[in-house]
């Protein structure tokens, strides 16, 4: 529901304008009135929330707005067995705020040797709800990833697909040989094609897709079995962002940002409305000192303003009526999972992003540190 306000002296004296379209809202905007929307709880389908130390300091930002959270594996060591996944589980519970509900859903980390039976053991754990690809050596932790998908995890692959356990991938080849650039390409055409060719009853999540080829790859496929979750910052930022005035840590991450045309086509694609695309923040969490030196970690810690972002670009393209659906529905539809029945309220207030967060073991640095944004989410 789209709401709007008046400054909010003025607020209880005056009735409230639904609005049904984005033109009608920039109008309202214009005339210097203050929107508000409430919408169904979110959840975050691609999240890092690590272990130890950094987990107690990033998880509320999470839990304080995405009532669930399919939480990514590739801690050191990785996430590869239903027990290891019930324990990781146990921990986040702990370290959540003590009246939070949030609800860490758990992936398992695929390696070479994984076996069928591990599957078995992870549906009937109850807490893990998809298993997830990194080709090894591609991104963050993924040494022990996959070396050869086909070679490999067949078997694996066909009992998920009995399962009904969805494979989420980083769509990226590691051949050195391929351009950082065209490695979600390649992907999608030597690895991605091929495997839902020969197991299209396996539901696959493309994770954080970044070019317009993988937009196509993803439309292209039977709606239902193929998805992808978008990150706010591959709707915001092209590959400019990172080399603005000079290097920008912060704004690296993998898949790496591309070009311009690529982000228009992510952000024409999930403001369409279609229910192939869902939110994934991809929030990624780096001490300061590990994204600010000789070789920088991939990662970009957006937890606590992708609410803010995805709201920013959706109203950007005149589409705050598709914005609950992206958020908050076609997430859980996918993946089989009720919708959220609790609501958050997004108000179009100014707000200043924190230039880091502070700990006892050092600092984060968000995504957009230092600036101001416009929607502010809060309970209801
Ligand atoms: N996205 C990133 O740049 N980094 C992620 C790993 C990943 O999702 O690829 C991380 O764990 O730091
Ligand atoms: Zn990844
Ligand atoms: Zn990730």
């Amino acid at each position: 529901m789209i709401k709007t306000l008046v400054p909010p002296c003025e607020a209880l004296k005056l009735p409230v304008a639904k609005v049904a379209g984005t033109k009608d809202s920039k109008k309202l905007k214009c005339k210097g009135l203050r929107m508000e929307l409430t919408i169904t709880q979110p959840d975050d389908w691609h999240l890092h929330l690590r272990d130890g130390d950094l987990l107690k300091a990033v998880v509320p930002h999470s839990a304080s707005h995405f009532g669930r959270a399919l939480v990514m594996p590739n801690l050191k060591p990785p996430v590869t067995t239903a027990d290891s996944a019930v324990a990781y589980h146990e921990s986040i519970m702990k370290a959540l705020p003590t009246d939070s509900k949030f609800t860490p859903l758990m992936t398992l980390y695929l390696t070479d040797t994984t076996s069928p039976h591990e599957i078995k053991l992870a549906r009937r754990s109850g807490v893990v709800f998809a298993v997830k690809l990194y080709p090894a050596g591609a991104t963050t932790n993924s040494q022990d990833g996959v070396t050869d998908l086909f070679g490999k995890c067949l078997p694996v692959l066909e009992e998920m697909a009995e399962q009904n356990m969805p494979l989420l991938v980083h769509g990226e080849v590691t051949d050195p040989n391929v351009d950082v650039f065209d490695r979600e390409k390649v992907f999608i055409d030597t690895i991605l094609q091929p495997l839902i060719k020969r197991l299209p009853q396996l539901k696959v999540v493309m994770e954080h897709i970044t070019t317009m080829d993988a937009v196509k790859f993803v439309e292209s496929c039977k709606e239902g079995f193929v998805a992808a979750t978008v990150t706010p910052q591959h709707l915001l930022l092209n590959r400019n962002a990172i080399f603005q005035g000079g290097l920008q840590p912060h704004n690296y991450c993998l898949p790496v940002l591309k070009r311009e045309i690529h982000r228009q086509a992510i952000v024409s694609a999930v403001t369409s409305g279609s229910k192939r695309f869902f939110l994934g923040t991809d929030s990624a969490p780096h001490e300061r000192r590990k994204k600010e030196c000789p070789c920088g970690c991939a990662g970009i810690y957006n937890a606590p303003v992708a609410l803010s972002l995805y709201a920013k670009v959706f109203e950007e393209m005149g589409a705050l009526d598709k914005l609950e659906a992206f958020t908050s529905f076609n997430g859980p539809d996918f993946y089989g999972l009720p919708r959220n029945t609790t609501k958050i309220k997004l108000s179009k207030t100014s707000w200043k992003v924190p230039e880091a967060f502070s700990f006892s073991f050092g600092d984060v640095v968000p995504m957009f540190a230092g600036n101001t944004l416009e929607w502010q989410p809060s309970f209801i």
